[in-house]
């Protein structure tokens, strides 16, 4: 388990329902083993208690006429329905203690392993699916998977082993009492199975359909403020109840599909019942079974009816969870998009040059951001990206991360292609302040030291100072300890940048990005920190995004881009001496803003 944890890769998993099951089970194959010999044992004592039963009645009915010797007379089969029945207790309260030690730990192993599978997904995948859907389908998921174990260990094979036995004692008995319940069973289990089956879609469109709510929900109330201030309360209730809709017809069909299943079931409970007593009378009659006999065959068909009764729920149960599983695998266990090649090695920075060569990129067919483009940032080099908002300037950010892969094309760091080297590696040595940094719901000094684990709280300190929020963190109630909220709410825009800024000072990586960084800042704030933002460029490459163009004006060259075309190449005297669409843009800033 802590393999999983601490790997940066992601744990090899079937992309199939089945064999994903298997591929958990048989981490417990002892304790499944040991799990069915319990149950066996359990189920089996079950099954010959009516044996011991119908030996009483022939016990009895043999002493009618010396009552004084009835303990005598059926003192074996008396004893052996004591024993039968104590071991009946203590080997199903075994096997439940093992569920105890086992279910835990396998669900807890399926979430770890669907969630480090979840974590190698692309950007796209991320950006194609709700959060809080992909958060509900590995809920179900690991649900599912412990409960189809449990399902198929504590119900399948006890009804497996009721019917053998019972077949067996009813052979000894009567052999056509033993063929009746034989053909029934058979036709019990093939029928229930095949109906069962056919259900199986419906199960899975009602998973669905849950977990598409679940995504609606948890995106509205992620956006809960925004519904507020549109006074769209109403509006999302009626958006939600579209989709409640669909969940609730889409649960019905999959519920009537079991009652079809259940009518069938409880019918063919009934033929056993009515035929086995009407048969063993019959039989008797004949004088082809004793007394004995007939009350262990009612007894059994008692006992199998008891049985079938709940194995006719479980066998829908066990496709509702199939139908999760697949759910879960089709969406979850998909292909990852974006993989470390084979052999890939870890990244070496040394001059810290990036290079983009004949780059293709679209993020939907037929419409490319970016065609046949090339760039080289000298290692130290620090850039400036500006442009209208819309002409790529963050797509380059993304390629240059490998969040997505060009079409066409290669990109070097150092004259390393990017496909080649660990993706790990990569991000460790290139450090992003985003547009909106996005904060663990954890303490301040948490998610500063995110960017180094193993920063004390010196470093942590110092980085905080040049990022301009040690003041602010100090004056909250618990300081580095306080905690920031989901996503950082609880924290101003500029201060979520500032912590944000002092994380990427401790990470200290060699190419540095920022994106629109300093844009949730007041000019004071700003000023405070481009200090400590200029020593942080110091020996590094630098990408800053930025539509306030006096934050870049000082930066080694500026790339104009339009239209996923960079028109505009050189330094801020440079391109105003050029009199092109740079000076435009800068002579129509106000304030130093660009008018969108
Ligand atoms: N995930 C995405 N899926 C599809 N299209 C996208 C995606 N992200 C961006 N785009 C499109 O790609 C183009 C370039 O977007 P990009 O975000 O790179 O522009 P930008 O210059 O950074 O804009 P801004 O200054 O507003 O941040 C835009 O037309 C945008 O709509």
């Amino acid at each position: 388990m802590n393999e999983t944890h601490f790997s940066p890769h992601a744990p090899a998993l079937p992309g199939e329902p089945i064999p994903f099951l298997l591929h958990f089970f048989r981490h417990y194959t002892g304790w499944c083993a040991l799990v069915v010999l319990l149950e066996i044992g359990s189920s089996a004592s079950g099954i010959l208690t009516p044996y011991a039963i119908g030996q009483i009645v022939g016990g009895v009915t043999d002493a009618i006429n010396v009552r004084e010797q009835i303990f005598t007379a059926v003192a074996f089969p008396l004893g052996l329905y004591i024993v039968l029945n104590l071991s009946e207790v203590l080997f199903s309260r075994a096997s439940a203690s093992c569920r105890i030690v086992v279910a835990p730990r396998l669900r807890a192993q399926v979430t770890s392993e669907l969630y480090a599978w979840l974590q190698h997904h692309s950007h796209r995948f991320l950006s194609n699916n709700f959060a809080g859907a992909l958060a509900s389908r590995i809920s179900e998921t690991s649900t599912s998977v412990n409960m189809t174990l449990w399902t198929l260990v504590f119900d399948f094979l006890p009804i497996v082993v009721t019917l053998t036995v019972s077949v067996a004692l009813l052979w000894y008995a009567s052999i056509p009492l033993a063929l009746f319940t034989l053909v029934w069973a058979l036709l019990f289990l093939s029928i229930s199975y095949q109906l069962a089956r056919r259900c199986r879609p419906l199960a899975h469109k009602s998973a669905e359909a849950r977990s598409i709510t679940i995504g609606k929900v948890v995106d509205a109330v992620t956006n809960l403020a925004s519904v507020r201030l549109f006074a769209m309360l109403g509006f999302e209730r009626d958006y939600l109840k579209n989709f409640l809709n669909n969940e609730i017809t889409a649960a019905r069909r999959w519920l009537w599909s079991n009652e079809r299943i259940l009518w069938f079931q409880y019918s063919l409970a009934l033929i056993l019942k009515v035929g086995t007593l009407l048969f063993a009378l019959w039989l008797w009659q004949r004088d082809r079974i004793s007394v004995a006999d007939f009350v262990m065959s009612i007894s059994l068909s008692l006992l199998i009816i008891n049985e079938v009764r709940n194995i006719s729920r479980r066998f829908i149960d066990l496709f509702e969870y199939i139908g999760n599983i697949t759910n879960g695998v089709y969406t979850i266990v998909r292909e990852h998009e974006i993989t470390d090649s084979p052999g890939a090695k870890p990244l070496q920075v040394t001059q810290g040059c990036i290079e983009l060569r004949d780059v293709t990129f679209s993020y939907v067919p037929g419409s490319p951001v970016f065609e046949n483009l090339n760039l080289r940032i000298e290692g130290g080099q620090r850039v400036g990206l500006v442009g209208y908002s819309g002409s790529g300037k963050s797509t380059l950010l993304n390629l240059i991360l490998r969040l997505y892969d060009p079409q066409q094309g290669s990109i070097l760091i150092d004259g390393q292609d990017i496909r080649n080297i660990t993706q790990q590696s990569l991000h460790a040595q290139i450090s992003l302040i985003p547009q909106d940094p996005g904060l663990f719901h954890r303490t301040l000094l948490e998610n500063i030291r995110y960017g180094r684990p193993d920063a004390n709280q010196e470093e942590i300190e110092l980085a905080a100072r040049g990022a301009d929020a040690h003041e602010f963190i100090e004056r909250m109630p618990s300081q580095y300890e306080s905690l920031v909220g989901e996503r950082g709410v609880k924290l101003s825009g500029g201060q979520r940048q500032r912590i944000s800024i002092a994380r990427v000072i401790v990470k200290n990586a060699p190419i540095l990005i920022m994106d629109e960084a300093t844009s949730s800042l007041d000019s004071v704030t700003e000023q405070a920190i481009q200090n400590s933002l200029n020593t942080l460029m110091q020996n590094k490459t630098v990408i800053v995004v930025a539509h306030r163009l006096s934050t870049i004006a000082h930066l080694d060259r500026i790339l104009v881009f339009s239209h996923g075309r960079i028109i505009e190449d050189g330094s801020h005297a440079e391109l105003l001496a050029a009199n092109g669409a740079y000076t435009q843009l800068w002579t129509r800033q106000t304030n130093g803003f660009l008018v969108e």
